[in-house]
């Protein structure tokens, strides 16, 4: 089994709220590997921003976080501003839903590209080259002339392109792409999955790939982890946990997945109930209220993550099934 590249053991972020502490995420335990494409899934307030924002080593002034990230070794909790930033430029780099998050709309695509790199000792005719050679692998046709323009000159999914290559300019390790199709149309999207899946072949970086679109994930990943209200309730591979899911929320998911169940003048199915109020403390499983197979130990006790690194969750109900078939 390949090692990880980044780990997080115990890891929790509270915010400070005029309700009380928001507790974003709760001790979160996952380990992307080196090479693979990492997903996570999860309903609108689940926790993925926070998660990824805790990795880039961005979370705002008020944040308290404990538990432990490491990167290829080395504790992030700990890491001095300085060392974070040459890590987030470096070896660490982010693609957002909105290319123009990254983008600065007042300036060139050339300086954009070469500011990347300036870190590198280079000559500036050397780092436009290396740009043009980056515009070429991600799809942008006549890339020279297209240096030369500025953002608005763009399509939205040629930008998008444009974001991807610059994110990949140093080579990183560790690409997080957060929902970097949501903003596009249905053909664009299969296109910039397909540039992101080969890139990471030849590049050899590891990708975690945040998304609401379930479908997005199977095609994209290795293993994914589902999570619901700041927790991680199902980890494991691809085919098991989208496949075969065992986390009762998880199955919802995938029947509210547009992609499996469209049918004209349909309404699609629902989840009933709303996620819990992370200001406020609770026992059992977060997703009790809502959940049609709950029984009495869901109220009273949390259930933690149990199987293997193959395929992992916690529910109460699916491990006393699972005991039960043992048993058997
Ligand atoms: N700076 C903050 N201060 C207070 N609460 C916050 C802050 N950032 C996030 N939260 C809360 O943390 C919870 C998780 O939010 P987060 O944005 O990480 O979820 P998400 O899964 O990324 O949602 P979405 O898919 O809508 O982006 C939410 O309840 C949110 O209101």
């Amino acid at each position: 089994m390949r090692d990880a590249l980044l780990q997080l053991r115990d890891f929790s972020v509270s915010f400070p709220a005029t309700r009380g502490e928001v507790h974003a995420l709760r001790n979160i335990s996952l380990d992307v590997r080196r090479g693979e494409v990492f997903g996570i899934v999860g309903e609108s307030g689940s926790g993925k921003s926070t998660l990824l924002t805790a990795i880039m080593g961005l979370l705002g002034p008020g944040a308290r976080s404990s538990g432990s990230i490491r990167f290829d070794g080395r504790e992030l909790q700990t890491m001095t501003k300085r060392d974070y930033r040459t890590l987030r430029g470096a070896r660490i780099s982010m693609v957002f839903q909105n290319p123009m998050t990254t983008l600065s709309p007042v300036v060139r695509i050339d300086q954009q590209m070469v500011d990347i790199l300036h870190r590198d000792k280079g000559s500036r005719a050397d780092k436009l080259a290396r740009a043009a050679v980056m515009l070429s692998k991600v799809g942008i046709p006549d890339p020279l002339a297209r240096l030369q323009s500025y953002p608005h000159q763009m399509s939205g999914g040629m930008l998008q392109r444009i974001s991807i290559g610059m994110a990949l300019m140093s080579r990183p390790d560790l690409l997080i792409a957060d929902e970097p199709t949501t903003a596009l149309d249905a053909t664009l999207e299969v296109q910039i999955l397909q540039l992101l899946r080969d890139l990471r072949e030849e590049i050899g970086c590891s990708i975690l790939y945040v998304s609401h679109h379930l479908g997005t994930v199977a095609q994209m990943c290795d293993r994914v982890a589902v999570m619901y209200a700041g927790s991680v309730v199902e980890q494991g591979s691809v085919q098991r946990v989208l496949g075969a899911p065992g986390h009762p929320y998880s199955r919802r998911l995938l029947d509210c997945d547009p992609s499996r169940v469209y049918q004209p003048g349909t309404f699609l199915p629902t989840i009933p109930g709303v996620v819990p109020d992370l200001s406020q403390h609770w026992a059992g499983c977060a997703f009790q209220p809502r959940c049609d197979m709950a029984v009495s130990a869901c109220i009273r006790e949390h259930p933690a993550l149990r199987g293997s690194q193959g395929h992992a969750v916690a529910c109460h109900v699916t491990a006393e099934g699972e005991r039960r078939g043992q048993l058997a």
